[in-house]
């Protein structure tokens, strides 16, 4: 494993010497700089610490007497420092503190080799601010995995958190305008401390425009929770319009609430941060630039006010010709919010891929680039650990290197596993952004030529075969072994589910490829293989119909873009072909379903039965149903279950009246269960909970034909 500092410095001379890492320094600093997190840092290096005997460590900013000789070697720009490893010496200068810090952060990597190599760094950021918004709908971070996420951003460089989950009710409305509880408060000032200690700045971000009155009881009161996040030691603030409706969404009205704020509170502290707003017109697909909103914001807003833009789309990357929209509207670079790998839309995939995508020649044109990452706050720390070393040094990103070394560093001792993991969980499969990812990619070449000669004449095609059964047993492995991993213990505790998925996969596609393999021999023994794959298939509905069970997407999705679907194109036509050879009857359905649909009802008998999440649902006809006196439409189980609540919407009121819903848990003896209209609307709720059910049918019981919608009948499991 060839070392590499991350993120990919500027300039890195280092020449075949090396020293020892020794095991005390002598520190040769200003006073002051004791009181710095550099020095925090610098001292936890050192074995034995600091010593006048130690080591000779020069460390100081432009100005400082002590680096004085090594100024010109330090770069112009904000952040940047010279690192020098002499023999008889340590040279770190900062262009301002936390350069320093950062000259530090690259000193420890370079300790990690064990000695020390003679080398010179020169080294500054692209883009003046770099990491992370907190912004995604969903469970927010647990204090202890953001305490984790701020040590991340200071070893990777990335010197900006934005507090800002979407669903912490004092960030957003109803509760903006109070201060947090104790508790609460007590956390996020730990959290400002942490921030702090690794160079990084702490925003808190406010939601406040759903329910905002532009007058001057809710500016003030917006104030007032300012100056509490203040007294908490926050000393850097965003407000965010995002996603809001109504008057909150007036732009003069924004632009004038954020310059009073700018006026009366940033300026007026001296140590607070330029402000940082997101606006309700975020992206270009929504932009109307004749209506003025981004215009009225840009030729507004005080100067020095960032404001964060999403892209052509809410999720998009990032390209020069976006930037070129949206920079002359603002009047100044826009701060990119980059909306990956947040999966508040797709919350049944990780998105644990490589980032790329986004422009390498733009690193002049934004002036910060931000990731709103996923609920999963380890699980995302591979994409964060790219989107560092993309926004510090952009025109030499290597996107499928970083995704390598972020998973090295997230798991260094159980590397490969997890990259094989996450080379098959990187796509979010549908979704109504249209944002994609590729998934399975060295893979995906095997797996199509596998699945075009076996299904175009079921020829065989030996190395893809060979190359995919190789990989199968790998997944199975590297399952097992994250699983049973001690190291990265949160990392697997958020993805279980995943892994456990994964392994079935891995299992699944290894009796598939046996299916393949013996159909064309036509043995007996296909049939046992067939059945395995189905009790697989079984196993894998149980997991998604068990696990991260959320009212969005649930579920838990694995290899859904090539693998998934190339085994059970593979199942399906291999069983095809056995029971035409051997004419048996085998179930070639690849999807388990546990439900099955059946009805007297022409325009019912063929509507799809879906599964979601713990229950399923038959898909709603947009016609008008011709439903015959004593028709019936049934859904019998794959064995007893136990429902949770069952909803019925025929589009028209008083159905409760025609049509009766009964339960069997035998299949037999049946039991009439209560519609309730619920009011105001044609949906019927069915008394249900608790209740062991093997079949249910809902029939016309009016003595007529009626003539009625079939909008939904769902129904959900305990
Ligand atoms: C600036 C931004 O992306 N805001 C939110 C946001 N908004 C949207 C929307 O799609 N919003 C939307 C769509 C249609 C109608 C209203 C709002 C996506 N996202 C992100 C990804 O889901 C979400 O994490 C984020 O909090």
């Amino acid at each position: 494993q060839e070392f590499h500092l991350q993120p990919t410095p500027q300039e890195y001379q280092a020449g075949q010497d090396s020293v020892m890492v020794p095991v005390q320094y002598s520190l040769q600093a200003e006073t002051a700089f004791r009181e710095t997190p550099a020095f925090h840092l610098l001292n936890t290096l050192f074995p034995k610490g600091e010593g006048k005997d130690g080591f000779p460590v020069y460390v100081g900013v432009k100005g400082d007497k002590s680096v004085k000789k090594y100024v010109r070697r330090v770069p112009k720009q904000a952040e940047g420092y010279y690192l020098g490893i002499e023999k008889d010496r340590i040279v770190i200068v900062g262009a301002d503190e936390r350069g320093a810090y950062y000259g530090v952060q690259t000193l420890a990597q370079l300790m990690t080799l064990g000695k020390l190599p003679l080398a010179e760094v020169t080294d500054y950021p692209d883009v003046p601010y770099r990491g992370v918004v907190e912004g995604f709908y969903g469970t927010p971070w647990s204090h202890e995995a953001r305490l984790r996420q701020l040590e991340f951003y200071g070893r990777n460089k990335m010197n900006v958190y934005l507090y800002g989950p979407k669903d912490d009710p004092y960030h957003s409305t109803p509760n903006w305008r109070k201060p947090y509880p104790a508790k609460e408060a007590s956390q996020l000032k730990e959290l400002v401390d942490k921030a702090n200690e690794n160079g990084v700045i702490f925003y808190w971000a406010i939601h406040p425009g759903q329910d905002i009155k532009w007058n001057e009881e809710d500016r003030d009161l917006l104030l007032k929770k300012f100056e509490s996040m203040y007294q908490l030691g926050v000393r850097a603030f965003a407000v965010f319009f995002d996603d809001i409706s109504g008057e909150g969404t007036k732009a003069e009205k924004q632009a004038e609430l954020l310059n009073y704020l700018d006026d009366h509170f940033v300026k007026v502290k001296g140590d607070v941060e330029p402000l940082v707003m997101c606006p309700t017109e975020y992206n270009k697909s929504w932009s109307d630039v004749k209506g003025g909103y981004l215009t009225t914001l840009g030729d507004k807003l005080n100067k020095g006010i960032q404001i964060m833009w999403t892209g052509n789309r809410v999720i998009a990357c990032i390209d020069k010709e976006s930037m070129d929209f949206i920079n002359p509207l603002l009047k100044r670079k826009a701060y990119i919010w980059w909306n990956f790998p947040v999966s508040d839309y797709v919350r049944d995939h990780l998105l644990m891929g490589p980032v790329y995508g986004n422009g390498l020649d733009i690193k002049d044109d934004m002036s910060a680039f931000v990731s709103n990452p996923m609920e999963r706050a380890e699980a995302s720390k591979i994409a964060l650990y790219s989107v560092a070393d993309y926004a510090w040094n952009l025109e030499k990103y290597d996107s499928n290197a970083s995704w390598k070394r972020a998973i090295r560093d997230l798991m260094p001792n159980h590397a490969a596993y997890l990259e094989t993991f996450a080379a098959h969980n990187s796509d979010l499969g549908e979704n109504g952004h249209g944002f994609r990812r590729d998934e399975s990619v060295a893979l995906q070449p095997a797996l199509k030529s596998l699945l075009a000669a076996y299904e175009k004449n079921g020829e065989m095609d030996e190395a893809a075969y060979k190359q995919v059964a190789e990989e199968c047993d790998k997944i199975i492995v590297a399952a097992d072994r994250l699983l049973a991993s001690k190291e990265s213990r949160e990392l697997i505790e958020e993805i279980k589910p995943w892994l456990m998925q994964f392994k079935l996969i891995g299992e699944y596609g290894r009796e598939v490829l046996k299916m393949v393999r013996l159909q064309k021999q036509g043995g007996q023994e296909f049939v046992a293989v067939h059945d395995h794959a189905q009790a697989l298939q079984t196993l894998m509905y149980e997991v998604d119909a068990t696990y991260n069970q959320n009212p969005y997407q649930p579920g838990v999705k694995s290899g859904s873009k090539y693998l998934l679907p190339t085994f059970n194109s593979l199942f399906e036509t291999s069983t095809q072909r056995y029971n035409k050879a051997a004419g048996t009857t085998l179930d070639s359905r690849a999807v388990y379903m546990p439900y099955t649909l059946s009805s007297n009802v022409k325009q019912l008998a063929l509507l799809p039965m879906r599964q979601k999440g713990k229950g399923g649902n038959v898909s709603p006809s947009n016609e008008v149903i011709i439903w015959q006196a004593g028709g019936e439409v049934a859904v019998a189980m794959d064995y007893v279950r136990t429902l949770e609540s069952l909803l019925v919407d025929l589009g028209t009121q008083g159905a409760e009246k025609n049509f009766r819903l009964e339960i069997s848990a035998d299949g037999v003896n049946w039991k009439t269960v209560d519609l309730r209209p619920v009011p105001g609307r044609t949906l019927l709720s069915a008394e249900v909970s608790g209740m062991k059910v093997l079949k249910i049918r809902f029939t016309n019981v009016s003595g007529s034909e009626q003539k009625v919608y079939f909008k939904q009948f769902r129904f959900v499991e305990q």
